[in-house]
């Protein structure tokens, strides 16, 4: 209680850029490098702090800071951004007996290894598109919650989409078709049902290898086939088929949460009825994301816990 009202709060440090670099031996698969923006946020017990002048029970935001470098230095074998994640969040609720809960986010930037003469450079990148997230709550108890997802990744196919037989009223100008592009910019946020520390697995299972998992799942089902794709009758339906299939072919994945805004590409049909300048056939399109649809669904196991 503060002075009979009541109190909730927070602090942390946000944008913690760190870069990691463990050094293989080029025969081992070369050096690896992750390049991680890190949030981390407490819940911490200083309530004088609030009140009054005395900040004695106050982790500085700054020593949040370091820590992650701290951290980090101490990893001296390779770990995934969740690991990492959770050895903050234990670290904060265990080394401080004021804070009962920390919250790490973690972004990652994806720097790619290249290819140089169809091999694999043993220290050379360059940064990919989509994006590895992660969000670890752990709590004093070792109770914990871990999301995983992936941003930014934008997928689009020329043909084998359509949209018909929907609400059809004095609003409705769109006509029913069975041939467009269909493109979007995928954001996914999957849950692992680990709910305490002790129940963290140890290797081989890895949560870098089961985000290109998702991914790889998710474009397949995305796209169907190489030489004939899928047919998609909705966002909808496509959404769905995405997640569902991520839970079929992953058990260690508990819930699935798929957003998928549909951006349009428009035919464009230019002139009058007397003078067509361009008339559309399935060619010549108008990309916009403004406006665009919002398509977005949560898949969960029965009984999963969200
Ligand atoms: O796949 C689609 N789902 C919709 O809900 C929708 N609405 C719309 O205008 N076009 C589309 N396409």
């Amino acid at each position: 209680m503060a002075e009979n009202f009541q109190l909730q709060s927070r602090h942390g440090k946000s944008r913690v850029r760190v870069s990691r670099v463990w050094r293989r031996p080029a025969a081992a698969g070369g050096h690896i490098i992750v390049e991680w923006n890190v949030a981390v946020s407490i819940v911490s017990d200083c309530l004088p702090s609030y009140i009054s002048s005395d900040n004695s029970a106050i982790v500085a935001t700054d020593s949040i800071k370091n820590t992650v470098y701290v951290k980090a230095k101490e990893c001296t074998e390779v770990v995934s951004m969740e690991e990492f994640a959770v050895i903050l969040g234990r670290h904060f609720t265990s080394l401080y007996p004021q804070v009962s809960e920390a919250t790490v986010t973690i972004v990652e930037r994806p720097w790619d290894r290249v290819t140089v003469d169809g091999k694999p450079h043993s220290h050379g990148f360059k940064v990919g598109v989509e994006k590895h997230s992660t969000e670890v709550i752990v709590k004093k108890s070792g109770s914990l919650l871990i999301n995983s997802g992936i941003q930014g990744y934008s997928l689009l196919k020329t043909t084998q989409s359509g949209f018909e037989g929907f609400v059809t009223d004095r609003y409705r100008l769109l006509p029913d078709t069975r041939e467009r592009i269909v493109a979007t910019e995928v954001t996914a946020w999957w849950r692992y049902p680990f709910e305490h520390v002790s129940q963290l697995p140890s290797k081989p299972f890895c949560f870098t290898q089961r985000y290109q998992d998702v991914k790889r799942v998710l474009t397949e089902t995305f796209f169907g086939p190489a030489d004939v794709g899928v047919y998609s009758p909705s966002v909808q339906n496509t959404l769905y088929l995405m997640a569902k299939e991520v839970l079929t072919r992953f058990p260690d994945i508990s819930s699935v949460q798929l957003r998928m805004p549909n951006l349009h590409f428009l035919p464009v049909n230019l002139g009058s009825k007397e003078t067509p300048l361009v008339k559309f056939a399935d060619d010549v399109y108008l990309p916009t994301d403004e406006p665009h649809g919002t398509i977005e669904a949560t898949l969960s196991r029965p009984m999963s816990k969200l």
